[in-house]
Order: structure tokens, then C-alpha cells, then sequence
């Protein structure tokens, strides 16, 4: 036993409690025995190199910090070359290395935009260079005036046809751009955004591949200014990135880096569309989109996996008759706060396995030319996306107050990883495009167009718009149909009022503006059903192992049972569920908790994290927290000296004068 009542076996006992087969839910999570294999010796290969060490990094200067991600960055490439990783083996390598940079942009934005929106001879060019870190490419899309507006922006891309050049502008400050990640200092190039100006025409917002910086000594080309847009939220988090600001003063391309597969202008400047849809444009954030909704389940399991073993470790108050203390975990309320968010990291990791799937269907109709699921994949990328990390950063913070005060040290992990993890919410927009979606398929439904995929619930509108839940026992919630049926009708009764709400409207763009924020609930409600639907798929898959399944099903129901208890409003208001119906939900909430408890730990277990990705000492694999947090302190540069620095100008004269005047 541990000084202080910390107990590192407990943990032990926890792990003896399981009813399921560990390695069975690792495969389940990961999405097959290879994948557990990979990841498994990605993690290790990080946590036993030096470089890779974080756990002063909260203590590091900006600038020590972004050098220090520099190392880890080319570290990580000449790990990756030597050992001759494949691409699944190098994306698990730089998630384990786990530090925001240049990288990151670089493989996630700019290579993406190049394969996404470049001709085939565009790519042959600039993708070798890329794959080879010749060139470091960001995305260069935001400015210092707009944002979520990309229509709004500023900066122009006007051709010159008699040098062939496009002449790339920022008129005005506003058109800075200002965010791109890996920009401030890092890269050499950029998928620059700009509108596009030829034969005195604006044809609006096309991409365009700039060289920013010389590949010899990595100054700023002229006519190009660089720099960093300054210091973010959090020690160590987000700071290791360097965010850019960008102006151009009349710096010329050659007209073929105008990236040409949506549309072309010619040696003589004429403007030519492909039969490529336009939205392809924004087809780079589809992509991204669905990487975040895959992160928002590693973030969200990373911190649950310190609150469960934490909450594991941590005793507070005996039984009456002076017994042993309790561990926390076995609070309801903590398990009340806890065990909800441990369902929905599940439920976000089968989610965006989905929608990882999707995403590559799409790109190979696509490459058929057929633009039909377009709309539907841009509708729930960006509503998942919008949905997952809202929760997700919600769920960091709760962790932390499930950590107590000691959740609220770096060395819990907790702070940094909010840190890191919240500009997630804001970076690649918000939910309203689901809204129109929504509203676009309510309007098809009602001319009998019968429609397919995640919307194809709303065919059933008939019975779905007057059914009544028969729930009649607490039980009857574990049954996956009565759950699928109340979202269902759930969602497509908020998206129905809200389209008859627009229709009384003077124009449909004044009803879209005025109902928003219950367009924004519709959506909401459907995201939600997208995600309980996945889970309930999921467990019609085969899933072997002792016990897995059962488990899975116990967390699927807390997770959609916990939605509808948090917007039980919602459910009652549009009439798909009684207030005792309502009430039984919440029973069976209590028991399913109890059922969950003795597996717990043995569920984040299954997540499979080093310590070293963890990165938290009340997260501990071992649970021997105390001595790790006694160390942990000691760390900190303020304890170099046993007397602080500014003792001598500061304290000793203060001190000196206080016991003059009391001897007075
Ligand atoms: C690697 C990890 C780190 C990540 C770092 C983050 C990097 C970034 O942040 S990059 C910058 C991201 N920027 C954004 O996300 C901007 C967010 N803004 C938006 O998404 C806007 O709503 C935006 C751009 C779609 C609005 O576009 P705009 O053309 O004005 O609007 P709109 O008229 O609504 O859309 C036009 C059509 O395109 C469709 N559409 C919009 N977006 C997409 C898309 N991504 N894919 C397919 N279709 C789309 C709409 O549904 C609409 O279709 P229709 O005409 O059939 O109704
Ligand atoms: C850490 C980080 C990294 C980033 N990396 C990149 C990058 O690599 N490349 C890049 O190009 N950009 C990047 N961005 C920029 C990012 O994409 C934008 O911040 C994001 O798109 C939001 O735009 P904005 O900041 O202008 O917010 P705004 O658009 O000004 O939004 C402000 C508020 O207004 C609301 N709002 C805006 N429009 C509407 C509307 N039509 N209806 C209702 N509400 C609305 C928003 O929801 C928000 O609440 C990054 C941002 C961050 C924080």
C-alpha cells in the first residue's frame, strides 16, 4: 500500500471483476485484431524513445516548445523512413507522438486538397515532393475578416495572361490570412484560397498551390509576409502549432498552380467549369471532417480513462461505523457523470469507423462521377463533427471535475488535453448545413421522393409522425427498437415543425434566419440518431469474445438512455414519449450503471493507451498515483531553489518592514 491510503493493486482488483474478455473488446474498439497489433506496437515504438518524451512540456517556453516539435516532427520522419512504415503504421506513430505541428496540416489538409481539387498532372507534380517532405504544405483558407463565410474572403488570384502568371493580392487587412496551422513558421508552401479574377470578372473562390518560403534558407519569398499569430489557450497544448498570418503584395504563380480539377482558365484567360459539381471545393473539409469525429473519440476515451482508473484509486469518507473509505467510483452521481461519457466515447468510436466508411464509398463514386451521396456526406460530416467535439470538449472538462482538485494539475494530463482538444469546436464550422439538409429532405419527402441512407427514416413519416412508444417497464428500454423509434420520431418531428414554421415566413431565408436555433435542435436530434443507429448496427455485426457484446449492449443503451434523459423536453414536447415513460428510462439508467461498474476499469483498459499517450499520473496503468504526484511537483521549475527567485526584491523587504512596524 502506498503512502497516504493510495492503493496500486486496487486496480488490480478491478481488472479481476471484469465479466468480459478484454482483448475481445481491444478488437472491437479497434476495429480488428490487425489494427490492435499496429497501434499496440506504434504506442510502444513512441513510448520507449527519449525524443518523444512530453512530460515537461507544459513547462517550456513557447519557444522551446515549438522547437522541441520541430525535433519530435523530424524525429518521428526519420523514425518512419528507417523502419519502412506503411501509411497506417506513420498515422499511428505521429497520433502516439501526440503534439500538435506543422505534420499534422501538412498530411491532413494539404496533401488531401492537392488529391481532392488537382488535375491528375497537378498531382503527378506536387505530390511526390510532398509524400518525400521536399515541400511542407498548409492550408491557407481563413482570413483575419472571415471565416465560416469562405465566399466572404478577400484575398484575389488575378490572371495576367501576358506572362501566364496569376497575380496573388491581399488588398486590404482583413484579407490576412490569419490561423492556417504550420504556416507561421513551418511550411514552404500553401493551398492558398483566393477569388479568382480573370477578364475583369471575379468567378469567386478557387485554390491555388503557393510557394511561401525559399527551399534554401526557408526565408519568405517577395512580396510574401509571414509570421505567427501569437500565444493560445493553455500551457503547452496548442502552442506547439504554429498559426500563420499571410499577406501577399502582387506575388506571381504560373498559371497551372491554379488548382484545375473543378474548373480551368485557359493560356488566353477564358474561365471554363467541369462537369465536376463546385461543392468539390469545399471537399477537403468532408475529409477533415471525418479525421476529427475519429479524434473526438480518442480525446474523449483518453480522459475518461484517467476519471475511471482515478476514480478507482481515490477514496473519500468511511461507512458510518469508521470501515474503509469509499472509492469514489463508487458514488452514483460520480458513476452518473461518468459512465455516460464512457458509453459515448464508445459510441463516437463506432461512429466514426462508419464514417470513415462512408467517406471512402463517397470518393469512389466520385472517381465513378456519380455526385449523388455528396450532400449526404457533406450533411453528416459536418453535423458529426459539430456534435462529437461540442461533447467531447464538454466531457475533457467534466473529467476534470470528477478529478477533483488533482484534475486540476498538468500532471493529470486533464488541463492540457482541453486545451488542446477544444479549438476543435471552431475550426471546420458548425451545424447549420445539416439544418438545410434536413429541411431540403423534409420538402422531397412531402412530393413522395423516398429518401435513402441516414435519412431514409424520414420515408416513414406517416407512422413515425403519430406513433406512440410502448415502453411500458423499465426493461422495455433495453429493447434496440423502442429506442431507435422514439429518436426517430423525435428528430423528424422538431425537423417537420421547424419546416412548417419556415413555410409561415415571409420568405424561406427570413425563416431560416429567425427559427436557427431550433433548426440547430433539429439537427441535433438527428445527429443523435445517426450516432444511436450506428451503435445499435454495430452490435448486429458479429462481435466474438466472452462478454463483449453484452457489454456494448449496456453501453449502448446508457448512451442513447442518457440522451434522452438530458432532452427529455424535447422527447415529451413533440409527443413520442410520456413523463413515466421518461421516468423508466431514467430507472433502468440506475441499474445499467451498476451493471457497468465492476467493468469499468477493464472497459478504458480496453482503449489500449501507454502511459506515455495518456500522459496523466492519475491515469496510471498501475494506479500507484501518489508517488507519482508527490514526484510530479518536484518537477516544477518553481522548486529549482528551495528560496524563489524575487525573495531578495520583493518578499524580504515587505517581511523586514512588517516586523519593524510590529516591534513599534
Ligand atoms: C488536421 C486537423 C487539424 C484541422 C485544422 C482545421 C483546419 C481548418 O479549420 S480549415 C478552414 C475550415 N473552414 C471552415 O470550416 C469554414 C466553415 N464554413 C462552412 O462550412 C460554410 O458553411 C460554407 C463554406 C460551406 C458555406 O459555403 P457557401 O458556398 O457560402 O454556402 P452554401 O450556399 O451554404 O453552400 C453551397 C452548397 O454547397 C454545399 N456544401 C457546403 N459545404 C460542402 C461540403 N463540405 N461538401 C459538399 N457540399 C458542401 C451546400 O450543401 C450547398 O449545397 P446546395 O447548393 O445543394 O444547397
Ligand atoms: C486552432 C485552430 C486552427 C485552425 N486551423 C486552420 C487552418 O489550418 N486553416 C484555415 O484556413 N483555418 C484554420 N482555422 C480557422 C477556422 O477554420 C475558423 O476559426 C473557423 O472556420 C471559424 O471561423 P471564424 O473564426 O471566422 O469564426 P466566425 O465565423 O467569426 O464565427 C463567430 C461566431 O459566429 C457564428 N456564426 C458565423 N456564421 C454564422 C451563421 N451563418 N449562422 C449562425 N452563426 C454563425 C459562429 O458559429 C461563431 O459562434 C483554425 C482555427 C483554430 C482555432
Amino acid at each position: 500500500m502506498a503512502d497516504g491510503g493510495g492503493e496500486p493493486d486496487q486496480l488490480a482488483g478491478e481488472r479481476a471483476t471484469a465479466q468480459f474478455d478484454v482483448d475481445g473488446m481491444k478488437v472491437a474498439w479497434a476495429g480488428s485484431r490487425h489494427a490492435v497489433e499496429v497501434a499496440d506496437r506504434m504506442a510502444r515504438l513512441v513510448a520507449s524513445d527519449p525524443v518523444f518524451r512530453k512530460d515537461t512540456r507544459t513547462m517550456l517556453s513557447r519557444k522551446e516548445l515549438f522547437k522541441d516539435t520541430l525535433k519530435k516532427a523530424a524525429h518521428a520522419w526519420k523514425r518512419i523512413v528507417e523502419l519502412r512504415l506503411t501509411e497506417e503504421e506513420a498515422n499511428l506513430l505521429r497520433l502516439y507522438v501526440d503534439q500538435p505541428g506543422y505534420v499534422d496540416l501538412h498530411w491532413g489538409m494539404f496533401v488531401p486538397a492537392i488529391k481532392g481539387q488537382g488535375t491528375e498532372e497537378q498531382q503527378k507534380k506536387w505530390l511526390p515532393m510532398a509524400y518525400k517532405f521536399q515541400i511542407i504544405g498548409c492550408y491557407a483558407q481563413t482570413e483575419l475578416g472571415h471565416g465560416s463565410n469562405v465566399q466572404g474572403l478577400e484575398t484575389t488570384a488575378t490572371f495576367d495572361p501576358s506572362a501566364d502568371e496569376f497575380v496573388m493580392h491581399s488588398p486590404t487587412l482583413t484579407s490576412s490570412k490569419w490561423w492556417p496551422g504550420g504556416l507561421g513558421k513551418a511550411s514552404t508552401h500553401a493551398v492558398v484560397y483566393a477569388r479568382l479574377i480573370t477578364e475583369g470578372k471575379d468567378y469567386g473562390i478557387h485554390g491555388f498551390i503557393v510557394q511561401l518560403r525559399s527551399l534554401d534558407d526557408h526565408s519568405p519569398l517577395p512580396g510574401v509576409t509571414l509570421g505567427d499569430i501569437g500565444g493560445k489557450f493553455g500551457s503547452g497544448a496548442y502552442n506547439s502549432m504554429d498559426n500563420g498570418v499571410l499577406r501577399f503584395d502582387h506575388v506571381r504563380i504560373p498559371r497551372d498552380q491554379m488548382l484545375m480539377r473543378l474548373s480551368q482558365v485557359t493560356r488566353e484567360g477564358k474561365y471554363v467549369h467541369s462537369d465536376v459539381p463546385k461543392q468539390l471545393l469545399y471537399g477537403t473539409m468532408v475529409y477533415v471532417r471525418q479525421t476529427i469525429v475519429a479524434d473526438a473519440s480518442k480525446a474523449l476515451s483518453r480522459a475518461v480513462c484517467i476519471a475511471v482508473r482515478y476514480s478507482a484509486i481515490r477514496k473519500q469518507f468511511g461507512s458510518q461505523d469508521g470501515g474503509p473509505e469509499t472509492q469514489v467510483l463508487n458514488y452514483k452521481t460520480q458513476q452518473s457523470r461518468l459512465f455516460p461519457l464512457l458509453a459515448s466515447a464508445y459510441a463516437y468510436r463506432f461512429v466514426g469507423q462508419w464514417l470513415k466508411w462512408l467517406y471512402t464509398d463517397v470518393t469512389q463514386k466520385l472517381e465513378a462521377k456519380d455526385y449523388s451521396t455528396l450532400p449526404e456526406a457533406h450533411a453528416c460530416t459536418a453535423g458529426l463533427k459539430s456534435v462529437t467535439t461540442s461533447a467531447t470538449a464538454d466531457a475533457i472538462e467534466e473529467c476534470r471535475k470528477l478529478c477533483g482538485g488533482h484534475g486540476y494539475l498538468n500532471s493529470s494530463g486533464l488541463p492540457e488535453l482541453f486545451a488542446v482538444y477544444v479549438p476543435a469546436c471552431t475550426y471546420e464550422g458548425d451545424n447549420v448545413q445539416v439544418a438545410r439538409f434536413l429541411m431540403k429532405t423534409v420538402a422531397q419527402v412531402a412530393t413522395g421522393k423516398q429518401p435513402v441512407g441516414t435519412i431514409a427514416y424520414m420515408g416513414n413519416i406517416q407512422h413515425l409522425m403519430q406513433c406512440k412508444s410502448a415502453v411500458n417497464t423499465a426493461e422495455d428500454w433495453l429493447n434496440p427498437a423502442a429506442i431507435k423509434e422514439v429518436f426517430e420520431a423525435r428528430a423528424l418531428r422538431m425537423a417537420v415543425n421547424c419546416a412548417q414554421n419556415i413555410s409561415k415566413a415571409p420568405s424561406q431565408e427570413e425563416g431560416f434566419s429567425e427559427l436557427s436555433p431550433d433548426l440547430l435542435e433539429a439537427a441535433v436530434a438527428h445527429v443523435q440518431l445517426i450516432i444511436v443507429t450506428k451503435f445499435i448496427e454495430k452490435l448486429q455485426e458479429d462481435i466474438p469474445g466472452p462478454g463483449v457484446k453484452e457489454q456494448l449492449q449496456k453501453l449502448c443503451s446508457i448512451y442513447a438512455l442518457h440522451l434522452l434523459h438530458k432532452h427529455l423536453g424535447d422527447f415529451l414536447s413533440t409527443g413520442c414519449i410520456t413523463a413515466r415513460q421518461g421516468a423508466l428510462a431514467n430507472e433502468l439508467l440506475g441499474k445499467l450503471y451498476a451493471q457497468v461498474r465492476p467493468n469499468a476499469v477493464a472497459l478504458v483498459d480496453a482503449f489500449d493507451y501507454t502511459d506515455h499517450y495518456l500522459g496523466s499520473v492519475l491515469g496510471r496503468y498501475d494506479g500507484d498515483v501518489y508517488p507519482a504526484l508527490y514526484e510530479e511537483a518536484w518537477k516544477d521549475p518553481l522548486n529549482e531553489t528551495v528560496v524563489p527567485d524575487g525573495y531578495q526584491e520583493h518578499l524580504r523587504p515587505l517581511l523586514k518592514q512588517q516586523l519593524k512596524l510590529s516591534r513599534l
